[in-house]
């Protein structure tokens, strides 16, 4: 497992794009039957993705967590963003259609992961934070998941977010959880920007076709850097960090907290005015 320090404000406004690109960008993280994990040391979330193509994946345990098992002090967040695939946690069978969600609770012992067709694999995305206590493995649709309409076409950021893991949704210790889909034609995401000291965010980038790309800022609202992204990567954000991108087309993507509280609303914003 690839672990990623964690680094400060100060320290990231001397980065060249390199120092940027291998301190927050997340590549090659949905490659076929293979469990990739990237652990970040902000608020210890790892990052992963399973493919499942010729066989299952097993979510297997790792020394760095000096753990029984993978969640043995831990829960975990998936979202499916490929085709038609089936988790199996401990002997019980959840089917995850495109954007559905499972909730895996801390104390859960076996978790694989499969796809229903080789032609068209399930991709699944995975988001992981300590956790202390335990809450029911539970799967949501994504029309169990509140969709709610933001932006404007004017401003080319009309969007739909569904929120899964979070306090009015699907329960948990500390993660929070749910993805945005861009309209056709709208291109930027999560404006007005924001940022929240209290928690990390990860961004995972989807459905951005071949050939587009994905401009990501990052950093101090005052001082912004960008990172340029392909189809399937992710992004860590510090808590200190902005975190809002442009497409060349419009895309979806999946957002994931951890941290102090799970009140989706509680940002700082940073108005598009004041940005530098
Ligand atoms: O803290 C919350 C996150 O940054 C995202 O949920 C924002 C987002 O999906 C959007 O505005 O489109
Ligand atoms: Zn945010």
């Amino acid at each position: 497992m690839e672990v990623r320090f964690a680094v400060g404000p100060e320290e990231t406004k001397g980065f060249n794009t390199q120092q940027l690109i291998d301190n927050f960008l997340v590549k090659d993280l949905m490659v076929a039957d293979k469990l990739k994990l990237v652990y970040s040391h902000y608020d210890r979330v790892i990052i992963g993705g399973a493919v499942p193509v010729a066989k299952a994946i097993t979510l297997s345990n790792h020394p760095e967590l000096r753990a029984e098992y993978f969640l043995e002090r831990r829960e975990l967040g998936i979202i499916n963003i490929g085709g038609k695939g089936t988790i199996t946690a401990d002997g019980k069978k959840y089917d995850l259609e495109k954007l559905s969600c499972l909730y895996l609770g801390k104390g859960t012992q076996k978790v694989s992961f499969a796809s229903a067709s080789k032609k068209n694999p399930a991709v699944f995305y995975l988001l992981s934070a300590p956790a202390h206590a335990t809450y029911p493995n539970t799967l949501y649709t994504k029309e169990q998941a509140s969709p709610v309409e933001l932006g404007a076409v004017e401003t080319a950021n009309k969007r739909t977010v569904y929120k899964y893991i979070h306090l009015d949704g699907l329960k948990s210790c500390q993660l929070v959880m749910g993805l945005t889909v861009l309209a056709p034609g709208s291109v930027w995401n999560s404006i007005p920007p924001h940022t929240h000291t209290r928690r990390m965010e990860v961004y995972l980038y989807f459905d951005l076709p071949e050939g587009q790309r994905l401009f990501h800022f990052m950093g101090n609202p005052m001082e912004t850097r960008h990172l340029v992204m392909t189809n399937n990567e992710a992004v860590i954000s510090a808590p200190w960090s902005t975190h809002y991108g442009c497409g060349t087309t419009n895309y979806g993507f999946i957002w994931g907290m951890a941290g102090e509280n799970l009140v989706y609303t509680d940002m700082d914003p940073a108005p598009v005015p004041t940005l530098k």
